[in-house]
């Protein structure tokens, strides 16, 4: 594992920055590792290459009970845009099921529209608490509410804004800054890179994520494949699951948070 501090000096100033382009709804495959001090010079020797440094912040939001995340759904504001995370099979956790290194994988439908988001909320929050008080309310109030037709995806500008927040009784619970340093990895007859992330966050942990996005009905298979060679050329071995940003922030700051999603076999 990388320290602080190195990381901040591994990270290459030198890079352009340029702009993920998420679709609107598309299933993120991904694998999380651990950052040695040589991470970035095997990346170059694969032959991947630095497209971006930048910052951003993530705030998550859950009800008080933690019915969102407690089904594996994570709702995120990223630097005023809104993301959701959720698992890809209705019933099923995000991470695959598969054997051996395969199981280092995680598999998580993403959607960035924000009436989507607020529809997929509400339909968590309806599951999980079939007499939940606000929920009537919700409905009523989301439907007339102007965010109900709204197309774009806004930051929380005004108190209007909030108003979805409020009515569906999503509080903050976590909240980070990320240092990241993104490389793309294209391999001989594949159209799409693999994306590699390097990831320093203000709390002091680093975490490396090798990502394919695939868009909605794609090739599922294939993305896996990808990612698997990368991890393999990249020398990774492991049989062990590596923790994320969210689990090392919620193990020092919201332990009982942690432990309710370690009892749920969610982390
Ligand atoms: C290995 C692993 N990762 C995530 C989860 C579940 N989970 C916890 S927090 C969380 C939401 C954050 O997901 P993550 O991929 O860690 O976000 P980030 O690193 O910022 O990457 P980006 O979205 O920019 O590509 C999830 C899905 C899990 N159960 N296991």
């Amino acid at each position: 594992m990388v320290g602080m501090p190195e990381l901040v000096s591994l990270l290459c100033s030198s890079c352009c920055f340029e702009c993920d382009s998420l679709d609107a709804m598309s299933v993120e495959v991904e694998r999380k590792f651990v950052c040695t001090p040589d991470i970035q010079e095997k990346l170059r020797e694969i032959g991947a290459v630095c497209f971006g440094q930048h910052e951003f912040e993530d705030k998550y939001f859950d009800s008080p009970e933690y019915h969102l995340t407690l089904r594996d759904v994570w709702l995120r504001c990223r630097q005023g845009s809104w993301e959701l995370k959720c698992p890809t099979q209705e019933d099923g956790q995000g991470r695959e099921e598969e054997s051996g290194d395969m199981s280092l994988l995680t598999r998580y439908r993403e959607i960035t529209r924000l009436p989507e988001i607020i529809a997929k909320v509400r339909e968590v929050m309806k599951q999980e608490c079939t007499e939940y008080k606000h929920l009537r309310q919700t409905e009523e109030g989301v439907k007339d509410s102007k965010l109900g037709v709204k197309s774009t995806n806004e930051c929380i500008s005004d108190e209007g804004d909030q108003s979805w927040l409020r009515q569906l009784n999503l509080v903050p619970f976590a909240a980070f800054t990320t240092k990241r340093c993104s490389y793309t990895l294209k391999e001989e007859g594949q159209e799409c890179g693999v994306r590699v992330d390097l990831d320093q966050v203000d709390f002091g942990f680093c975490v490396g994520e090798i990502e394919v996005l695939v868009p909605d009905g794609g090739e599922m298979k294939l993305a896996l494949e990808q990612i698997e060679r990368t991890a393999q050329s990249l020398g990774l071995s492991g049989e062990k699951r590596v923790p994320g940003k969210m689990d090392a922030y919620l193990q020092r700051y919201c332990p009982e948070h942690y432990k309710q999603l370690l009892d749920a076999k969610i982390l």
